[in-house]
């Protein structure tokens, strides 16, 4: 679906982010290293200069090869880091599904943290109670719903986090390679409902290797290459450029 308004559902200027790298493991390393003026630390530009925006019902790859910067992109639009310089807005309710569990507590049971990680994503008590057998029904996970999470499989993790995430009202999906867990009938329900939640307008923003399926779920396709665009326009081009 192409996008519906003009107003961004997300607007991503000018975004540098660097990390720093650590060269000792050590105490004693980091002892001899400073003794001996080494460098201790060096700043890696994972993001160099990004800029875009995405529009209302848009749903969108970010592609590019191992380190180009996707998963760092996603954690930025999502909230979980920020950008070291540029600005990044969202317009509406956002639900990632970035680190699988990412949000479980792993002391609670799988019905706790569905009301945890619904109220997170801005459900009410009574929304969630209402949805709660939705939920579950979609995980497939029935029977351990009352077993502490720690002991779920990350597979079934996926589930339960997925199945909470489709189920909130959100405006923005972003999803993190996180199909590849679930075994293959599930990554098929899953990829059946977000091409509803997409056809339903909400924006996606999708990050994955499997470029047949990205390019097949998102009509439009930004392609990252050492932390900067090499390419955003029409997904089965971007997969073109990244197979020449
Ligand atoms: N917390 C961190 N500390 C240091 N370096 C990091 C950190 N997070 C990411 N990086 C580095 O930033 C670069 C971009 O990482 P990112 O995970 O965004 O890449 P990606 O495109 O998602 O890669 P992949 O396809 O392998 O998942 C990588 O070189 C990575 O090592």
């Amino acid at each position: 679906m192409p996008r519906i308004s003009d107003t961004p559902r997300i607007l991503v200027e000018d975004v540098h982010k660097h990390f720093k790298l650590r060269h000792t493991h050590s105490i004693k390393e980091t002892f001899v290293a400073a003794m001996r003026r080494k460098q201790l630390t060096s700043e890696f530009q994972a993001l160099d200069g990004v800029s875009f925006d995405i529009g209302e019902g848009e749903a969108v790859a970010l592609m590019g090869f191992n380190g180009s910067g996707k998963s760092t992109m996603l954690k930025l639009i999502s909230g979980v880091l920020r950008p070291d310089e540029g600005r990044i807005l969202t317009r509406g309710r956002i639900a990632g599904l970035i680190e699988v569990g990412a949000g479980f507590h792993p002391d609670l049971s799988g019905r706790e943290n569905v009301y945890l990680n619904a109220a997170i994503l801005g459900m009410s008590k009574q929304e969630t109670k209402e949805q709660f057998d939705s939920i579950v029904e979609f995980s497939e996970i029935e029977k351990f719903i009352d077993t502490e999470v720690k002991h779920y499989s990350s597979g079934m993790f996926l589930r339960l986090a997925f199945s909470v995430a489709i189920h909130t009202h959100v405006d923005i999906l972003l999803i993190d390679e996180i199909l590849s867990v679930g075994d293959e009938p599930f990554q098929k329900k899953c990829l059946a409902r977000i091409r509803e939640l997409h056809s339903q307008g909400k924006t996606l923003v999708v990050v994955s290797h499997d470029l047949n399926m990205v390019s097949d779920l998102c009509e439009r396709g930004i392609l990252l290459q050492d932390g900067k665009i090499r390419f955003d326009g029409p997904s089965k081009d971007a997969v073109e450029r990244m197979r020449a």
